[in-house]
């Protein structure tokens, strides 16, 4: 089979991975409007390209706080990726060849000390998600510092899961073989009825205040996953966390709620360039990462794209996913009249009307 595009990919997932899973990873909240949406704003975005601007020499490199990476797409947290490909994690740190960023979940079947060591030097940060029990959290973030992970991403739009309507029908939990590796001491004996966890594990009272608890346990650089809205990327920015990523957990938390492409446009305007914001949600070409660039992200990360690449070959499959948008972001750019992300910018793109 020919893959061509990424919906090739999502075709081989649903079409091969048990239903279960394939429906974890498919699941939006409620009747996934905004998981569809996410998709859908995409096209109401048309482009204003220009010609005649010399773009024999593309260069589609760009820097997430002051790495370079090989075009500005990295790969957004996604938990449980064994269910994917056996290797899990270890197969997408692998697929560092494309030299870009990895965000390790906290809900990953392989430790971070596999993580790492699958991938020395890849450039990775790490989720984390708050537990009730602090210790926990506090552990974590200092191995993910203590390993090499070069950011952590607090995501803040998950007090409580969202409803995700067929993980219900399908009573969802984890296979009995696939354990959370990095929280299984911790948990060890507890009742693990939620996706795996203790029910109520996650501390659903975590504040603003608790960046300056975070800021007091790292050196690392902070970034909030999970904002909307201009009030809170200004928050964000007075509490002195270094990125934003624009996100609604792909639809999987509150429905009716922005596209994130929507939403990208206040969120830039609040910041006014003081802290670096990426985008997740709905990114499926490359088209779609330069209608984000145009509108102000700095890079975008694929969630489920990711996933499906996995469970077509592991990390060749991640590895193919990503060539695929890199080559349709090469020429995107290309045919619109950029040779350098510098010189994407909002004259590239209009809302249409449709
Ligand atoms: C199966 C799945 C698991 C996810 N797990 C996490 C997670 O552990 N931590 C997190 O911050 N976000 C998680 N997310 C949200 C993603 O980081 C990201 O926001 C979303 O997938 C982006 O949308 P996309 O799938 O359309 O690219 C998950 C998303 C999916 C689809
Ligand atoms: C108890 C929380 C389970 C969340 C699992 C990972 C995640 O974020 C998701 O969207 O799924």
């Amino acid at each position: 089979m020919a893959m061509v595009c990424l919906s090739d990919f999502e075709a081989y997932a649903k079409k091969y991975l048990p239903k279960t899973a394939w429906d974890y990873f498919a699941a939006g909240a409620d009747d996934c409007n905004t998981r569809d949406e996410n998709i859908l704003a995409y096209k109401r975005i048309r482009f204003q390209p220009h010609v005649l601007r010399d773009v024999s020499m593309m260069d589609i490199r760009t820097k997430i706080l002051g790495t370079e990476i090989s075009f500005p797409v990295g790969i957004a947290p996604t938990g449980f990726h064994q269910l994917a490909w056996p290797d899990g994690e270890k197969s997408t740190a692998r697929a560092k060849a494309m030299n870009t960023c990895y965000i390790a979940s906290t809900y990953s079947t392989c430790t971070l000390e596999e993580i790492s060591a699958a991938a020395p030097g890849g450039l990775r940060w790490f989720q984390l998600y708050i537990h009730r029990n602090r210790t926990v959290s506090r552990q974590l973030v200092q191995r993910a510092e203590a390993l090499g992970f070069q950011a952590l991403v607090l995501t803040a739009d998950l007090p409580y899961t969202g409803k995700r309507r067929d993980d219900i029908r399908n009573g969802f939990c984890l296979p009995p073989h696939m354990k959370l590796k990095n929280l299984e001491r911790d948990f060890e004996g507890d009742d693990r009825s939620e996706y795996g966890l203790p029910p109520n594990s996650l501390d659903p009272s975590i504040t603003w205040n608790d960046i300056y608890w975070l800021q007091s346990l790292t050196h690392l650089p902070i970034i909030i996953k999970g904002i909307l809205t201009k009030e809170d990327a200004e928050l964000a920015v007075r509490h002195g966390v270094q990125g934003i990523i624009v996100s609604n957990h792909g639809g999987r938390q509150l429905d009716e709620g922005p596209a994130t492409i929507d939403a990208l446009v206040e969120v830039v305007e609040a910041v006014r360039g003081r802290v670096e914001v990426y985008l997740d949600g709905g990114i499926r070409k490359g088209s779609d990462v330069l209608k984000a660039l145009a509108l102000g992200a700095k890079c975008v990360f694929i969630g489920r794209p990711a996933l499906w690449g996995l469970a077509y070959k592991g990390e060749e499959g991640l590895q193919d996913v990503l060539r695929i948008l890199q080559d349709e972001f090469r020429l995107s750019m290309a045919l619109a009249g950029c040779a350098r992300v510098s010189e994407i910018g909002r004259h590239l793109v209009q809302f249409s009307k449709l």
